[in-house]
């Protein structure tokens, strides 16, 4: 069963001219499946996610025929898309430092989003943010709820931000350069924890990325991006064998150039 089903999706910029900054992209995800979109930077991918969830404004216009979880998306309002976004679509961000408010202490960050969506009060809703954390590796819950984000390490406020996206087991999980601001330690636990719960849950998993490596450790396939086009789409284990676009063996051969690794500064400058 298909959770996302995107449809000619174009982002337009006007200014004094028209400028297309994605060209028609087209791609499923399924339920359980883990979708990796990548591309150098400027390529599109932040205009394709923005474009799908419905974040832009003017000048930019978007295009395109989306169907989440079974419903046309187009033909929802923006509050009604809000509401769903808050529920059924689980967003885990590149810098986890700025996605929390920093005067607010994490337990009472977790009861603004949470509470409206459970039945749940007092001790047994705060327990249930404690199991929420221990789920993801964090073991003194109690404390964390005490705490504000800047008394946390980057990978634990990554942590308390999966933790909360995927509460509510979303239909579909967004993942924005989930471990680009982490240390590699962390950024493996963290990606360990992501393919846990892509086993775990049933939810579609997108992760947008610069580092091959780190989506093909989670990815089932892939999307390959340049200049606002999609110009592959490919199984993970087909891609890093034997990629058939142009841009894909560019990047195969950066990736072997710079040892085997391709993080978001390697990755453009060697192809972007
Ligand atoms: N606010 C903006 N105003 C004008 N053009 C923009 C804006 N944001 C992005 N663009 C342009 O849209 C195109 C796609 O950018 P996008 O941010 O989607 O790339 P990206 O692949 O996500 O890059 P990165 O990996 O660096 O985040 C680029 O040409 C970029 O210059």
């Amino acid at each position: 069963m298909k959770i996302l089903d995107v449809e000619n999706l174009t982002v337009k910029m006007m200014k004094e001219a028209e400028q297309i900054l994605v060209d028609s992209v087209s791609f499923h995800i399924k339920k359980g499946e883990c979708l990796g979109l990548i591309g150098a930077s400027g390529s599109g991918k932040t205009m394709t996610v923005k474009g799908i969830l419905d974040l832009l404004n003017p000048p930019f216009f978007v295009e395109s025929k989306i169907t989440l979880n079974n419903m046309s998306w187009e033909s929802l309002k923006k509050s009604e898309k809000r509401k769903i976004m808050a529920k059924d679509i689980g967003i885990i961000l590149q810098n986890p430092m700025n996605a929390f408010d920093p005067l607010m202490r994490i337990g009472k960050q977790m009861h603004h989003y949470l509470y409206p969506y459970t039945k749940l009060k007092g001790e047994e809703f705060t327990n249930w943010l404690i199991s929420l954390l221990e789920e993801v590796h964090i073991s003194h819950g109690e404390d964390v709820l005490k705490k504000y984000p800047h008394q946390l390490s980057g990978g634990m406020l990554q942590r308390v931000m999966i933790a909360l996206s995927t509460a509510l087991s979303p239909a579909l999980i967004i993942a924005d350069e989930p471990t680009t601001a982490i240390d590699s330690q962390t950024q493996r636990e963290i990606l360990k924890l992501l393919k846990s719960i892509k086993s775990k849950n049933e939810s579609g998993i997108l992760m947008v990325s610069h580092d091959i490596d780190a989506v093909c450790s989670i990815a089932d396939r892939i999307i390959l991006m340049d200049r606002g086009r999609i110009v592959e789409q490919s199984d993970c284990v087909d891609f890093l064998r034997d990629p058939k676009s142009i841009q894909g063996k560019n990047l195969m051969k950066c990736k072997s150039k710079l040892g085997g690794e391709i993080h978001a500064f390697g990755y453009t400058k060697c192809v972007g």
